[in-house]
């Protein structure tokens, strides 16, 4: 059973302001006389071979630097780079100002002469995306997974030709054949026994870490389907019921679009057989240890045991507070 938990919009949203930042987007992708215009007066998020520039605050917290384009021309300029470089950019937005964003990568240039020239620093997305504001993570993330598409798509697979791109960048075009930017629909699910909840790590996590079951939508399957075969396979159990909750772009390893559940087993039926080929371990948490571990910051110390959760930019992170927050409720008699 599928269920929206949430209102799709904050109340302090101004509607007519977003519906037009919506539009102008959209105009973008398809106007690319407009695009052109809009690149002029717009920001510009810069990457180099796909890390983006970042400048730490003095909270030790990393944030994206947005440039204008037409600085970022000067500094090409400057450096002796061809400008024609900025056609590259790829359109990622609009900023509350009614300001069209965009993206580049300039990985050619090299990496220190331009650190120096934008002030700030080139940050691998693996170490730097948990330091960055939530409200800025994801904009970071589509940039680099757009220029990443970009960069993997010069050529059709149907023709072997180059294809060509339009000047958003939303669209690559080979005669008559369209490709878009490809991402990979994931189902994570927190699996509640109605007491406690089923968490497991695979090997390539950090140590101490556990999160809520994932699995990649095979080609045909509903949510329902995916969820049902990916907890079955992982850990030898059968749903009862699977529930929406949100859903996020994830940006590792490659662009995935995570689907958030909520999902229930049979108190009677809770006996996990491990695959070990997919998971190093599973195990049932209590409420307990759920929370004691929504408290802590990093991971335990090398030797020392203890649960450690995935951090707050993961939708896994928000599962696992909203199944504790239930069940505390439900205990509470709320
Ligand atoms: N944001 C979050 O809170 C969390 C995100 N994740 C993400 O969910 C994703 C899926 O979780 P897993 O348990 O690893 O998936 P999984 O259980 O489906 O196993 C991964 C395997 O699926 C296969 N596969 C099928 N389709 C694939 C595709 N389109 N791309 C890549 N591999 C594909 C590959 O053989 C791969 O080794 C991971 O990339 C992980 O980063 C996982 C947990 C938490
Ligand atoms: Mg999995």
């Amino acid at each position: 059973m599928l269920r929206p938990v949430r209102t799709l919009a904050p109340l302090s949203r101004c509607c007519s302001s977003f519906v037009s930042r919506m539009r102008f987007v959209d105009r973008l992708k398809r106007d690319d006389g407009a695009c052109a215009a809009a690149l002029q007066s717009g920001q510009m998020f810069l990457f180099h071979r796909l890390a983006p520039l970042l400048q730490r605050t003095e909270r030790g917290t990393l944030r994206p630097v947005a440039r204008r384009t037409s600085d970022v021309q000067s500094i090409l300029q400057r450096l002796g780079s061809d400008p024609a470089l900025l056609e590259q950019s790829v359109l990622i937005g609009c900023s509350q100002q009614n300001q069209a964003q965009f993206c580049l990568d300039i990985g050619e240039v090299d990496q220190v002469v331009l650190e120096e020239a934008c002030g700030g620093t080139f940050i691998d997305l693996k170490k730097s995306f948990f330091l960055l504001p939530a409200a800025e993570a994801p904009l970071v993330a589509k940039g680099q997974a757009l220029l990443r598409w970009h960069q993997t798509s010069g050529f059709c697979s149907a023709t072997g030709r180059p294809t060509q791109r339009n000047r958003a960048g939303s669209q690559r075009v080979c005669s008559d054949i369209i490709y878009y930017p490809k991402m990979s629909p994931v189902v994570i699910a927190l699996v509640s026994d109605g007491k406690r909840c089923l968490l497991g790590r695979q090997a390539s996590f950090p140590r101490g870490m556990y999160s809520a079951l994932a699995g990649f939508c095979d080609m045909g399957e509903t949510l329902e389907e995916t969820l049902s075969r990916e907890v079955a396979e992982e850990v030898g159990l059968e749903l009862l019921s699977v529930s929406y909750s949100s859903s996020q772009h994830w940006p590792f390893p490659h662009s995935s679009f995570m689907i958030g559940c909520h999902a229930t087993v049979s108190p009677a039926h809770t006996q996990l057989s491990v695959d070990q080929s997919e998971l190093e371990d599973a195990r049932w948490f209590s409420l307990e240890e759920v929370v004691t571990a929504l408290q802590v910051k990093a991971p335990p110390p090398r030797g020392a045991a203890g649960l450690w959760l995935p951090p707050k930019h993961a939708i896994a992170n928000r599962l696992i507070s909203e199944w504790a927050e239930r069940q505390r409720r439900s205990l509470d008699g709320d």
